[in-house]
């Protein structure tokens, strides 16, 4: 066990030191691209600005033939890019690969300077991240980085749903989690074939109706309704993240067709304190970005509340609702979140702006 003490020193001699608090950039959506894919790997300078974050994917998606490819791919794209506001993550390849050792050797003396973050999938346990976290020190060492490399790691066994607190925990590094829904699927043997998403079979019904004797009519007309497949594993994910002051991601949708499902999906994460999500075609971009910006009718509610508690005690009444000291918080939470999005989306502080700070719609 690493004491209180040495949790912040650097790892290695000469590495950067690590960050007391994750700084909360926007990332709605983090987009994923093969860098070994040439028609994608194009695409990438002209999706800088368009998306929060930009992320070379090494792992699964990317055939074993290219794998090098891949690698060299990002490399190039990292030297060759000006990234702006974007910010450029990697998902590397997994811990018991052939390739990762290279990926983090690579990646980090070539382009270190550029990267704000590694994914690291199938995380099982503290031991995974620590692993990570000394070679991450010991490269940025040898590379003279002045800032450290974060590192996120995806939740995708039931071992790393077991040990999600430790794997927050276990390094000043970690940025936050995401939900790896297929591979978690086949760990834990559950019986869908989807990427993300809901499934039919997921369900409640109604009651039956019942006769003037109370007998229930179970082959009566019911209405089901389709549940959550990944709400427990989402809401552990978020206590989890809030509890380290870290972020928590939902993963990717794989039925690209379906927009209205995913933004569904998207949404019931962002409700539940998600700070964003994987984006896998460039058409979930503004579906990301739309669903986990806040509307500009909670922001205006949200200023109403603010301005209306006054020093931030007691109780008032606002169109017949109480609001309290609790209800406050969650409206700064709103709040805080629109100037922080509005910093790098013009249009997003157009709209936030034309709300007052007493909440009314001014333009
Ligand atoms: C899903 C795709 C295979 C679809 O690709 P494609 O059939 O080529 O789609 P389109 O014809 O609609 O593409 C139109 C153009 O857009 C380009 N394109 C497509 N996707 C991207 C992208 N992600 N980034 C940039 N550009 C993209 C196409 O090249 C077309 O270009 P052009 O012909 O010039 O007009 C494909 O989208 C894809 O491979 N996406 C990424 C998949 C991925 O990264 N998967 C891994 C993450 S999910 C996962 O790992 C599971 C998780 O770990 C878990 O366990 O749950
Ligand atoms: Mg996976």
């Amino acid at each position: 066990m690493r004491p209180a003490k040495d949790f912040f020193a650097p790892l290695a001699v000469g590495a950067p030191a690590p960050l007391r608090d994750i700084p909360a950039r926007p990332s709605r959506a983090i987009h994923f691209f093969d860098p070994s894919n040439a028609k994608m790997a194009a695409k990438v300078p002209q999706m800088v600005g368009t998306v929060d974050v930009l992320l070379g994917n090494l792992e699964d998606a990317v055939k074993a033939d290219n794998k090098l490819a891949a690698r060299q791919g990002l490399v190039d794209i990292a030297k060759s890019t000006d990234f702006g506001p974007t910010q450029l993550w990697t998902r590397i390849n997994a811990l018991d690969s052939p390739w990762v050792l290279d990926d983090l050797t690579t990646l980090v003396t070539e382009v270190g300077d550029k990267l704000d973050v590694v994914m690291v999938p199938k995380v099982q346990g503290a031991e995974d991240i620590h692993y990570v976290d000394r070679l991450l020190a010991q490269l940025e060492a040898k590379a003279g980085l002045e800032r450290p490399i974060l590192v996120h790691a995806i939740l995708e066994t039931a071992r790393g749903v077991a040990n999600i607190e430790e794997i927050c925990g276990a390094s000043p590094r970690m940025q936050g989690l995401s939900l790896g829904p297929a591979d978690l699927a086949a760990d834990r043997r559950m019986k869908t074939t989807r990427v993300g998403g809901g499934h039919p079979g997921y369900l409640v019904r109604q009651d039956p109706p019942r006769n003037e004797l109370g007998v229930a009519d179970v082959e009566a007309q019911r209405t089901t309704y389709q549940q959550d497949l990944w709400h427990y594993t989402i809401a552990r994910m978020v206590d989890a993240c809030a509890m380290h002051g870290i972020y928590p991601y939902y993963g990717p949708f794989g039925d690209i067709a379906d927009t209205v499902a995913c933004e569904d999906q998207f949404r019931n994460a962002f409700l539940l304190g998600c700070v964003g999500t994987w984006s896998l075609h460039p058409k979930q971009i503004a579906i990301a970005n739309r669903v986990f910006s806040p509307s500009v009718e909670d922001v205006a509610h949200a200023r109403r509340v603010v301005a209306a508690m006054g020093d931030g005690t007691g109780a008032v009444m606002l169109d017949g609702k109480m609001e309290d000291d609790a209800s406050l918080k969650q409206c700064l939470v709103m709040v805080r979140l629109a100037e922080q999005l509005a910093e790098i989306d013009p249009e997003l502080k157009a709209a936030y702006d034309a709300v007052g700070a007493d909440g009314e719609v001014t333009a």
